[in-house]
């Protein structure tokens, strides 16, 4: 039986069309052709397929049940006649089925029965203009026989109720797993070597139909659960929630709908195969149970009862590993599967509308570019049907047909209403799941407003939550009751400037030891006192959840890991010790470290250009024109970025800075520019260097080297991610050359990294084209200074109540000789830019050519190259220069120790 849940995108999906705990995750439609093939009956779950848009078109028939007709009976002709119903049209049906629904037997075991003149369903779907929806009918199964005449036969049986078990995870895809059962809490082994060859990567992807088993096997009882309650259907919202982040027009406030809107657009773009972290974390944090639990000769896994329950979770894995989506499923999983106050859609809808959300989990990020992108993220898991598609929830189309009538004036006939200009748009519809996002930078009072509205997840930097929640009680008392507390890029998190906020946010979440009390609060100030006495009377959850996730782990927290100094555990907490502030719930949270051995990514390559300094302007060129690419870019300061980003301009290279001194706004324009350009270079400092996730980054180059192995491992993991190939180039000066070395001890490297090969019939032209805007740069610079250092005496002396000399201020030739010779270089540099820039624009025209090579003719010299401009193999910008790509330049090249190795053993011989 082909099980959906075998697939692990079918899990994702099954997590939000699910209906609850209740439900079976196979949800299998009717069987394929092939699928067909097989003799014995099979069976699969009965799916309803739905479409919104024709549901109105269709009149529904009536069906005459007999009395005595068992109800679910009723039920199971009714979904099936719904089944034909919204699947096809009447006369499709007719086409494809040479019998409708039998007359129901009373004893209750064969009772409904349709013979397929057509071999698969899927015609009808096609019918339909493309697939819509899947609805699983509780409660009944389908057994698929031949019936002798080549077709099929689907008998609709009464579905026994599934046996809940839990079968171990194999560790086909996880080698670093080992097979042994790892009881709740226990650590997770870590892998001896996780520099996992590139050719196992492969083999594991190859093996996705494999690998897909694994997900059956992961723990059919956990992934039940993690089954998504979505309502689906009639439940998707388009309400509206304000985003932050797209926002060119100041003034505007956009509001974009963070309810369940396209579904499959996050799971079908990403061919999804649960990494490491995923399949060991959501297990653990929904249900409490190891996916490696022992198992007992039934086959069910041996958990100790007490010991399952919904776990707090440490989590260690490499870069892009996924584990945004690691701590998300949980906690949507558990939005969507819990609304304990209502039981009918509507009602819930009618509360949601109404009511001021009660905030559920609480995801705190060290950047504000990584809270928006969590943000964004779990919106994406949470979408749900293809508006274009007329999928699964279309509201504003569905509210059309229904009003489709000219509005008074006649005007806008044949319109859906939504779109008809002057008339009343639908109510829109809550979202399913309301996130929100406080950052600092953007407006403090929209993100007010967002938060009196109420949401159930919110994505937060420690520092403007902080500031909001000073003031604002009932954000206090919303953090308190958390069901969830994700605290992502743990280590950063710590560091100085952020743990202070943190731990205040944090000690919110604390569960009080002794009898609730409201505090001493300012008696003069009764609305403070009333304030204070409801965070203070209002108690943390006991079952508050606590995921702790991270790439790496800085030293105090993997000490205090090891010693299992956890809160109310002996030990002492260091100055920043997150896990002594942490009030887990459980008494010893499972850790789950997979970060392989040195922190990077099999999949990534690196490599080293030595030089000097001053020539690093040069190198960085040479490799953006030679390795066209999406390139990040991390310099050490920003002064550097200020430097080089207008030096690249004029370059003609499309380059976007990003630092902390730049405007919220601008950034994220710089930050989209660059995902949306597959050449763009993002010239930044390390505030790009952690959870940023830009869809292929070919590219990682430390301009600067950073200062720690962590940083390094950070800043090289935003290419190479989700097991895609990536390239990360150190450039490296003489000056740097120790703490290089230094920074590949700390990695535990013991090899050289293998050399950027430069070909250096490019360098004179680049060289020139670089000095050229190097002093067009300064030109421009010592301008800019002179405005600036002018504009701020004047503020200065305006401040203290001054006149200032009028030759300071003059742009002008001054007769006074001493401010003359102190303006003339600057004035001389000023005339120089424009003979400047004609001249680089006349380099830029110029082709750049390897050694050997005649533009004039390509046929011949020592290099010909009209074979790859002929097969287009060719580097578009650089004649003589392969299209290559960078890391496969660096894997064909031997490495230094071969390089020795093959030198030695021809000096032997
Ligand atoms: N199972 C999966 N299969 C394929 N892609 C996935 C899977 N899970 C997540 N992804 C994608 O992989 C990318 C990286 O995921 P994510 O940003 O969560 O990584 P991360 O582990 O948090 O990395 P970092 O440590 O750098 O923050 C994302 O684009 C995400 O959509």
């Amino acid at each position: 039986m082909a099980l959906e849940s075998e697939d692990p995108r079918a899990f994702v999906l099954a997590q939000l069309k699910g209906k609850g705990k209740k439900r079976s995750t196979a949800t299998a439609a009717a069987p394929t052709p092939e699928s067909s093939v097989v003799k014995k009956p099979t069976s699969s779950k009965l799916v309803v397929a739905k479409k919104q848009k024709k549901k109105a078109a269709l009149a529904p028939t009536k069906v005459e049940e007999p009395e005595s007709a068992p109800s679910d009976v009723k039920r199971l002709r009714q979904d099936a006649l719904e089944w034909k119903l919204l699947s096809a049209q009447p006369e499709d049906f007719e086409d494809n089925f040479e019998e409708d629904i039998s007359t129901l037997k009373e004893d209750g075991s064969s009772k409904t029965t349709m013979t397929r003149k057509s071999d698969t369903m899927t015609n009808l779907f096609d019918n339909e203009g493309g697939m819509m929806m899947l609805e699983e009918v509780d409660g009944v199964d389908v057994v698929w026989e031949e019936d002798g005449k080549g077709g099929k036969k689907a008998t609709l049986i009464e579905a026994k109720p599934k046996k809940v078990k839990q079968i171990p995870i194999k560790a086909e895809s996880s080698k670093k797993q080992k097979a042994a059962s790892i009881a709740p809490g226990d650590k997770m082994e870590k892998p001896k070597s996780n520099k996992r060859k590139r050719s196992d990567i492969e083999a594991d992807s190859k093996d996705a139909v494999k690998a897909n088993v694994d997900t059956k096997d992961i723990n059919e009882e956990s992934l039940d659960d993690v089954e998504m309650a979505s309502e689906g259907k009639d439940e998707e919202g388009t309400g509206e929630e304000e985003d932050e982040v797209d926002d060119d027009d100041e003034d505007e406030e956009e509001e974009t709908a963070t309810g369940v809107k396209s579904l499959s657009t996050f799971e079908r773009a990403k061919n999804i195969t649960f990494d490491d972290i995923q399949r060991q974390a959501i297990p653990l944090a929904v249900h409490g149970v190891m996916p490696t639990a022992k198992k007992n000769k039934k086959g069910e896994t041996e958990a100790d009862e007490a010991e399952k329950r919904d776990r707090d979770i440490v989590g260690v894995a490499e870069t892009g590993s996924g584990k945004t989506l690691a701590y998300s499923l949980p906690i949507l999983n558990w939005l969507l599967s819990t609304d304990p106050s209502t039981s009918g859609e509507q009602e819930q809808f009618a509360r949601r509308a109404k009511a001021r959300r009660v905030l559920s989990a609480l995801v705190l990020c060290p950047t504000r570019e990584l809270a928006l992108q969590v943000h964004k993220h779990m919106e994406q898991i949470v979408v749900a049907g293809e508006e274009e598609e007329g999928g699964l929830v279309a509201t504003e189309e569905k509210v059309g047909e229904e009003v489709n009538k000219p509005n008074v004036k006649g005007k806008g006939k044949g319109k859906p209403m939504s779109k008809v200009k002057g008339t009343v748009k639908a109510p829109k519809q809550p979202p399913l799941v309301s996130i929100a996002s406080i950052v600092g930078g953007l407006s403090v009072q929209k993100q007010k407003r967002l938060l009196a509205r109420g949401c159930d997840i919110l994505v937060a930097t420690p520092g403007r939550l902080w500031d909001l929640g000073k003031e604002d009680s009932d954000l206090a008392t919303d953090i308190k009751r958390i069901k969830f507390l994700v605290i992502d890029e743990a280590d950063r998190m710590i560091e100085t400037g952020h743990f202070a906020e943190l731990e205040e946010i944090v000690a919110l979440t604390e569960r009080k030891k002794g009898p609730t009390q409201a505090t001493n609060a300012d008696e003069a100030d009764p609305t403070f006192k009333r304030a204070t006495r409801e965070v203070d009377l209002t108690e943390a959850r006991d079952d508050m959840q606590t995921f702790v996730f991270s790439a790496t782990l800085s030293k105090d927290l993997q000490t205090n890991l090891k010693r299992g100094n956890w809160r109310g555990r002996k030990g002492k907490g260091g100055k920043n010790d997150l896990l002594q502030r942490l009030d887990f719930r459980d008494t010893k949270p499972a850790l789950i470290d997979i970060s392989p051995e040195g922190g990077l990514v099999a999949t990534l390559r690196e490599s080293i250009v030595e030089c000097l300094n001053t020539d690093k302007d040069l190198y960085l060129y040479y490799f953006l024109l030679r390795y066209p690419g999406r390139s990040l870019v991390f310099v050490g300061s920003i002064d550097g970025i200020r430097r080089i980003t207008p030096l690249f301009e004029m370059l003609k290279v499309p380059v976007y800075p990003l630092h902390s001194q730049l405007q919220q706004k601008q950034r994220l324009k710089n930050l989209d520019r660059f995902a949306s350009s597959s050449n763009g270079v993002l010239i930044a400092t390390d505030v790009a260097a952690r959870g940023l996730d830009i869809p292929s980054v070919d590219h990682v180059i430390h301009f600067q080297l950073p200062r720690t192995a962590d940083a390094y491992i950070h800043r090289s993991g935003r290419t190479a991610r989700a097991r895609q190939d990536g390239f990360s180039l150190q450039m490296v000066s003489p000056e740097e050359r120790g703490m290089q070395k230094a920074l590949m001890k700390s990695l535990g490297r013991t090899n050289e990294l293998p050399e950027l090969q430069v070909e250096p019939g490019f360098l004179p032209k680049l060289r020139e084209r670089v000095r050229i805007a190097r002093e067009i740069e300064k030109a421009q610079h010592a301008v800019k200074k002179a405005k600036h250092e002018k504009s701020w005496l004047q503020e200065t002396a305006e401040a203290m109540d001054i006149d200032l000399d009028s030759d300071l201020l003059s742009d002008e030739e001054s007769d006074d000789e001493i401010a003359r010779s102190r303006k003339k270089p600057k004035q001389r540099l000023r005339d120089n830019v424009p003979r400047l820039r004609d001249e680089l624009d006349a380099l830029l025209a110029q082709p750049l050519m390897a050694r050997g090579v005649s533009a004039k003719y390509p046929t011949s010299g020592s290099r010909v190259v009209i074979d790859d401009l002929l097969s287009a193999t060719n580097n578009p910008q650089m004649l003589g220069a392969s299209t290559t790509k960078a890391h496969e330049v660096v894997d064909a090249r031997p490495t230094l120790k071969k390089v020795r190795k093959f030198i030695s053993k021809k000096g032997k011989k």
